[in-house]
C-alpha cells in the first residue's frame, strides 16, 4: 500500500530535506540564502537563492533584484490595468473568476460516462487540457484520454485503433475554428464513427470561438458547445473550457483548480519579493539578459511531464519575438538526471534550470534485499530516493555555479495545479512586459500556418512561395 510521504521527514522524523540542502550549501562552498516567500493563501513558493550572483554565473545580485523590482512595479500596474479593461491577453488572468464550472459540467453531461475521451486540438487547444488530465490522473474516474494533437497518419491511426467508439466521446477544441490539423483530425475521427455505425453527433462536444467553421458546424448539428472566452489566446486558456472540458469528463475537481488559480491571482502584487509568480518571471528575464538563454523546465514528478510541454509553448510563443526570448527545454526529474544533467552542469553557462517539486506525494517502500551493497535502498522508499535525487541535482548545479530556481508545490492536487498554471501564466505575462514584447501574438507561427494553407490550395498565401525558394545542398550516395 502506498504511504504518504513528505519531503520534510524521513522515517525517523529527521529532516532529510534540510540535511540535503545543508549538504548542498556546503558543497557549493557558500551561504546560499533562500528567498522563499510563504504566502498564507497560496502554496506555490519560489526559491531563487540559487540564481543569485553569489551562487551562480550568470546570476543576479541583490542590488540587481532591487532594480528589477522597480520595473516589476510598473509592469504590475500595466497588467492590472489590462485585466481591469479586459484587454486581449491580459483578460486570461481573469479566468479564475470568470470561468463557470457549472456551465462546463452541464455541457459535458451527455458524454460524462464515456470510457474514452478523444480530444482533438493542437497547441494551446490541447496542451492545457492534457497537462491537467495527466497531472491529476490519479484523482480522476479512470476515463481513458487520447489527445490528437498531431497529424502523423500512422500515429493517428494507432491512437484510434481498438477504441470502442460507442463508448468514446469527442472533444473538439479550436479557438479560431480554422486550424487545419484540428479540422482534418476531426474529419478523420468523424469518419471512423460513421464507419462503425456510431452517431458522432450524439458524442461530440465543441469548444470554439463565437464564429468560424467549427462554430457553424456545432450549430448545424446542434452539438453541445462552449465558448473560448474573448481576449484569451489559446496558450492562456487552460483555465477556461479549453482546458477544463476534458478534466470535467474525467470527473476531476475543476472547481478546486479554479480556486487554486484564484488564490494565486490574489498573490499578484507590485513587488517580486512579495509574489512568487513575479519572482520567477523576473528572475528568468534577468538571467536571460545575463546569458541564460535557455530555460530547462524540470519537474520532479512524472505526472508533470506534460506541464513542461505546456510551459514550453507558453514561454516560447509568448516571448520569442523581436530577436528576444528564452528558449524553453523540456526535462524530467529524475529521468533526465541520467542524460541531460551532464550538459546542464558541465556545458556552457547559458541555462537556467527550473525545478518543480511537490513537497508531499504518494510513496512506496523499497523492499529489503540481502545484497549488502544495496542495503541502503531497502531502508527507504521510492519517494525518499526521488527527494534525495532532487536535492543532489540541485546541489550539483549550484556547486558548479549553474543557476537554478525551485518552484515548490505542497502536493500535486487540483488546487495546487490551478495555482501553478496561473502562476506560470502571470510569470510569463510579467516577463513579456519586462522584455517589452507583444506577449499575446504569435506572428511567426501564423506565417507557417499561412504557408501550409497556401501549399494545400487553401488560398493565395505569399508565404508558400518561400517553400519553392529553398536553398539545397544535398549530399547523396
Ligand atoms: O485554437 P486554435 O485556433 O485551433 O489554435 C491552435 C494553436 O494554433 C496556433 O499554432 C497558435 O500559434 C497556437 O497558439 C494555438 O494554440
Amino acid at each position: 500500500m502506498p504511504v504518504a510521504s513528505s519531503r520534510k521527514r524521513n522515517r525517523e522524523g529527521t529532516s532529510i530535506f534540510r540535511a540535503a540542502t545543508t549538504a548542498s550549501r556546503r558543497s557549493a562552498g557558500h551561504d546560499k540564502t533562500a528567498l522563499v516567500r510563504a504566502l498564507a493563501h497560496t502554496s506555490m513558493n519560489v526559491d531563487i537563492g540559487n540564481a543569485l550572483s553569489s551562487v551562480a554565473s550568470p546570476g543576479i545580485s541583490r542590488a540587481g533584484l532591487e532594480r528589477i523590482d522597480e520595473q516589476v512595479a510598473v509592469a504590475h500596474e500595466r497588467i492590472e490595468r489590462g485585466m481591469a479593461d479586459g484587454e486581449h491577453g491580459y483578460e486570461a488572468l481573469n479566468l479564475p473568476e470568470k470561468t463557470d464550472p457549472d456551465e462546463i459540467r452541464t455541457a459535458v453531461e451527455p458524454v460524462a460516462d464515456c470510457e474514452t475521451l478523444v480530444t482533438v486540438g493542437i497547441g494551446g487547444s490541447a496542451l492545457g487540457a492534457a497537462t491537467i488530465v495527466d497531472a491529476l490522473e490519479a484523482q480522476g474516474d479512470g476515463t481513458e484520454t487520447v489527445f490528437l494533437d498531431n497529424v502523423d497518419p500512422a500515429w493517428v491511426s494507432r491512437r484510434l485503433e481498438g477504441l470502442t467508439l460507442s463508448e468514446t466521446a469527442i472533444n473538439v477544441v479550436s479557438r479560431s475554428g480554422m486550424t487545419a490539423e484540428t479540422l482534418a483530425n476531426f474529419l478523420v475521427v468523424r469518419e471512423a464513427f460513421d464507419s462503425a455505425g456510431v452517431d458522432w453527433t450524439e458524442r461530440t462536444i465543441v469548444t470554439t470561438g463565437e464564429s468560424g467553421p467549427l462554430r457553424e458546424l456545432a450549430d448545424r448539428h446542434d452539438l453541445p458547445s462552449l465558448a473560448v472566452p474573448d481576449g484569451v489566446p489559446g496558450r492562456y486558456a487552460a483555465l477556461s473550457a479549453v482546458g477544463l472540458v476534458a478534466a470535467a469528463v474525467c470527473d476531476l475537481d475543476i472547481e478546486a483548480i479554479l480556486e487554486g488559480a484564484a488564490a494565486e491571482r490574489k498573490s499578484l502584487t507590485g513587488s517580486l519579493f512579495e509574489c512568487p509568480a513575479y519572482a520567477y518571471g523576473a528572475t528568468a528575464y534577468a538571467l536571460d539578459g545575463r546569458g541564460a538563454a535557455v530555460n530547462a523546465m524540470m519537474p520532479y514528478a512524472e505526472s508533470l511531464e506534460t506541464f513542461a510541454e505546456w510551459f514550453a509553448q507558453l514561454w516560447a510563443e509568448s516571448l520569442g519575438k523581436d530577436d528576444l526570448g528564452q528558449t524553453p527545454v523540456r526535462a524530467l526529474g529524475v529521468t533526465d538526471q541520467h542524460s541531460q544533467l551532464q550538459l546542464y552542469r558541465a556545458g556552457p553557462s547559458d541555462k537556467l534550470v527550473t525545478f518543480v517539486t511537490p513537497q508531499a506525494h504518494e510513496d512506496r517502500p523499497i523492499p529489503d534485499t540481502d545484497v549488502d551493497s544495496l542495503a541502503y535502498l531497502g531502508d527507504g522508499t521510492l519517494g525518499e530516493l526521488l527527494e534525495a535525487e532532487f536535492s543532489a541535482t540541485e546541489a550539483s548545479l549550484a556547486a558548479a555555479g549553474q543557476p537554478n530556481v525551485r518552484i515548490e508545490l505542497e502536493r500535486i492536487d487540483a488546487a495546487e495545479l490551478g495555482g501553478l498554471l496561473y502562476g506560470m501564466e502571470a510569470a510569463c505575462v510579467l516577463a513579456g512586459e519586462l522584455y517589452g514584447v507583444n506577449t499575446f501574438e504569435q506572428p511567426a507561427v501564423e506565417w507557417a500556418k499561412n504557408a501550409t494553407r497556401g501549399l494545400l490550395g487553401g488560398g493565395e498565401f505569399e508565404e508558400a512561395d518561400a517553400v519553392e525558394a529553398k536553398t539545397e545542398l544535398r549530399i547523396e550516395r
